[in-house]
């Protein structure tokens, strides 16, 4: 069966998108969207994602990793679908969607997106790292010289190793630049690559330097290798609320797949 899809990227994070409101994609085919998410033998993308009809909100996001698997948040993703369900005048420049960690706000403002975040409670500080959960888990490393840094070799390392288990993390190294920006680098978990960016890991870095008084605003900049990104949140007694990732979202190209 021949279907349209989209192809739409983030600061370099790129995802095939299809509407998939008429149910035609069977969610479990593993192997199929790990073909389409191929570089060489398929689209090529850092993630898949499906726009579906949902009950309570505007609409439902349905994220896949590259390697076929569904998975946690993507932020990246997020805006990405925002800026889809635009296009296919699903909704004007406001919406409230839901996705695998619950609703998502998000507004269309000057061709940026801004997605709202969860709240986050509760971050791990260690002399070494910092881990919390901003939808997909991070793991946060300091380093220096980031742009000669061997992020796929060191992230990959992390990924797997004692830490975290089974499920393992996506894994953030962080170089301070100015007060309130970072450079940040990200290896992504389901990828197992670097990513040009990744949304849930700048979002989390961000609360990280924060949390770590390396940042004293509320608004952080976050250089990618695919651009630039914002978070804006507000510091609470418990943690993090009104947490905003806050970027660019274009549509590249669309084109048909065989389904
Ligand atoms: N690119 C994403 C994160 C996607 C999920 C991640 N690979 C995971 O499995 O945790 C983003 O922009 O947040």
């Amino acid at each position: 069966m021949k279907m349209t899809f989209y192809k739409y990227q983030g600061t370099g994070n790129d995802f095939i998108i299809v509407d998939n409101r008429l149910q035609k994609i069977d969610k479990n085919n593993t192997k199929r969207i790990a073909e389409l998410c191929d570089r060489r033998f398929g689209i090529g993308a850092d993630g898949f994602i499906l726009l579906e009809n949902d009950k309570t909100s505007d609409f439902k996001m349905v994220y896949y990793n590259a390697d076929g698997n569904e998975s946690s948040m993507c932020g990246n993703g997020g805006r990405c679908i925002t800026a889809f369900a635009k296009f296919l005048g699903l909704i004007d420049d406001e919406t409230e969607f839901n996705a695998i960690d619950g609703l998502h706000k998000a507004k269309i403002e000057d061709g940026i997106v801004h997605l709202q975040m969860q709240d986050v409670s509760y971050i791990e500080s260690f002399e070494t790292h910092t881990f919390l959960d901003t939808g997909s888990p991070h793991h946060i490393e300091m380093v220096t010289a980031i742009e000669s840094f061997n992020v796929k070799e060191k992230g990959s390392t992390i990924r797997y190793g004692g830490l975290y288990g089974k499920a393992g993390s996506n894994v953030n190294f962080v170089e301070q630049i100015t007060d309130d920006t970072f450079a940040v680098r990200t290896y992504e978990r389901g990828v197992e690559n670097e990513t040009l960016s990744c949304g849930t890991g700048v979002t989390a870095v961000a609360l990280a330097m924060h949390s770590k008084a390396k940042a004293s605003k509320n608004v952080i900049n976050l250089k990618t290798q695919g651009g630039e990104l914002k978070v804006s949140f507000n510091k609470n007694e418990k943690g993090y609320d009104n947490i905003w990732l806050i970027g660019p979202a274009e549509q590249v190209f669309k084109g048909e797949m065989e389904w």
